[in-house]
């Protein structure tokens, strides 16, 4: 079966070469043109570990190709992915202009059957307005079906997420299409939940609403350890036990960041208001995450006094470690508040670039985390980038004008490193208390 993947990002990108990999043939479609240059040469246009051997073992193989041209790829393949991109609009809602462009020229250029299967995330109804805006672009009526198949792999484990996924929801109205996407996966061994297009549709948002939900209830909770003088990491891993819990997204830190929990969240508040309704429990879940980074930059200052005039390293800029994605990171919040406070920022990240148009005198990027702390007086942790957790903390010491070191994400040692002569602060931790 000829498979088409319209979007080459994070998800079209990887849901390619997963096909690829179970055996179909597939092409993967975008406009972005350097883009697909780079793809066509084996080069992936994001940072993603595993991808670029997958994408390299597939293109020698002849099993993936990649093309700009929309007619041709829609007459050529009798099944395809949407995997544009839904960003919020600037009401909150998802705002489904790619997914409207793709439907349009799926229904332009489709010469016989076709099925459409959407894995981009959209608002409840999407479904059904994809097969209007299909419909209404054909010059002569043809037969197709649309399915909904949401997507829940991570950036940074991508591939391994989409290759072992703990289950596949397919949401269909039409039995025989539902078989065709299932025959699609059925090398990979997990449930599978045939559901309607709309509760399809749901299950992703709630499902990253969900998680949103664990992470902004430790962070709250981590404020109240601060002030007790308990290890918020001891209280997760108690909790987390408890199987009913459970131990995932259970970290305390500066809180969630990416390309998807924060739009995802507001699209369901928009969804919510659409039909009067309140989701008060997810409002405050952004309140929490929007008040999470400032409540400990407003502690860390006080640690140091005052942020104005001093030279602060911000380490780890992407939303979290193995991924180049700067998309809502709270290290870019953080940044934006020490800029106000007028400190000077030194940025480090294995991968991921600031903007070039936030480079100034104030704030400058560095190739090495040596050159990035060299006389800064307060290093701030951003992400968990692996780097940062084997660096050598006792010899970089040595490099800094005063030895604070700020945890946003409680990944070092605090004991050690107080051993060592920092001044060690976490998240959901008083270390001063907890050691008396
Ligand atoms: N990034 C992630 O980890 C996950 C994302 N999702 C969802 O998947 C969707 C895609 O997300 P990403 O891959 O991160 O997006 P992205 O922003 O990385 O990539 C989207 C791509 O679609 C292309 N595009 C736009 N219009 C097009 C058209 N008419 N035809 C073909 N290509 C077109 C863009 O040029 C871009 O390369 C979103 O709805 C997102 O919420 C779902 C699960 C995980
Ligand atoms: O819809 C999506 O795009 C995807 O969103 C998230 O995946 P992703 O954003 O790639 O990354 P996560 O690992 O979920 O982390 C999101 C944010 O939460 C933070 N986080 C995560 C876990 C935790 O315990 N604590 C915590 O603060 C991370 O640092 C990061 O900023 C979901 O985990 C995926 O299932 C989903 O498919």
């Amino acid at each position: 079966m000829n498979i088409l993947i319209m979007g080459m990002g994070y998800v079209g990108v990887t849901t390619a070469l997963l096909l690829t990999e179970l055996g179909w043939n597939v092409t993967g479609l975008d406009p972005n043109e350097s883009r697909i240059r780079m793809l066509s040469q084996g080069v992936l246009p994001f940072y993603e570990p595993g991808l670029d051997d997958a994408l390299r073992k597939h293109l020698a193989s002849g099993g993936i190709t990649f093309t700009s041209e929309v007619d041709m790829a829609v007459c050529d393949n009798e099944v395809i992915f949407l995997c544009v991109g839904t960003p919020s609009g600037s009401d909150g809602s998802a705002d489904l202009r790619f997914i409207k462009e793709a439907a349009e020229s799926i229904g332009k250029n489709m010469p016989g059957y076709r099925l459409v299967v959407i894995k981009s995330t959209v608002p409840v109804g999407t479904n059904e307005q994809v097969v209007q805006w299909i419909t209404q672009a054909q010059l002569t009526a043809i037969s197709f079906d649309v399915i909904s198949n949401p997507e829940f792999l991570r950036e940074g484990s991508a591939l391994r997420d989409a290759l072992e996924p703990d289950r596949i929801i397919i949401g269909s109205e039409n039995d025989q299409a539902t078989e065709r996407l299932r025959s699609l996966y059925e090398k990979l061994s997990c449930p599978v939940v045939v559901t309607k297009p709309k509760t399809a549709e749901l299950i992703k948002y709630a499902a990253n609403a969900f998680l949103a939900t664990k992470i902004s209830y430790i962070n709250e909770l981590a404020r109240l350890c601060t002030k007790l003088g308990v290890n918020i990491a001891d209280v997760a891993v108690g909790i987390g036990m408890d199987h009913r819990i459970g131990a995932h997204f259970l970290r305390a830190g500066i809180g969630y960041g990416g390309s998807c929990f924060p739009k995802d969240i507001h699209a369901l508040l928009f969804t919510a208001q659409e039909h009067d309704l309140s989701l008060t429990i997810l409002e405050k879940v952004v309140q929490v995450n929007q008040s999470q980074a400032v409540y400990y930059l407003d502690i860390w200052e006080q640690l140091l006094g005052s942020f104005n005039g001093k030279t602060i390293a911000v380490l780890g800029i992407s939303f979290k470690p193995d991924t180049d994605d700067i998309r809502e990171a709270p290290a870019i919040g953080i940044i934006a508040k020490l800029l106000k406070s007028s400190a000077v920022i030194r940025v480090h990240d294995p991968v991921a670039k600031l903007p070039g148009s936030m480079y100034s005198e104030q704030l400058q990027q560095f190739d090495s985390l040596e050159e990035t702390i060299q006389d800064c007086d307060a290093v701030i942790l951003c992400s968990e980038w692996k780097p940062y957790i084997t660096a050598d903390w006792g010899q970089l010491k040595s490099l800094l004008k005063q030895p604070f070191l700020l945890d946003g994400r409680n990944m070092l040692d605090g004991a050690q490193l107080t051993s060592q002569g920092y001044h060690y602060s976490g998240i959901g931790m008083n270390w001063t208390q907890m050691h008396k």
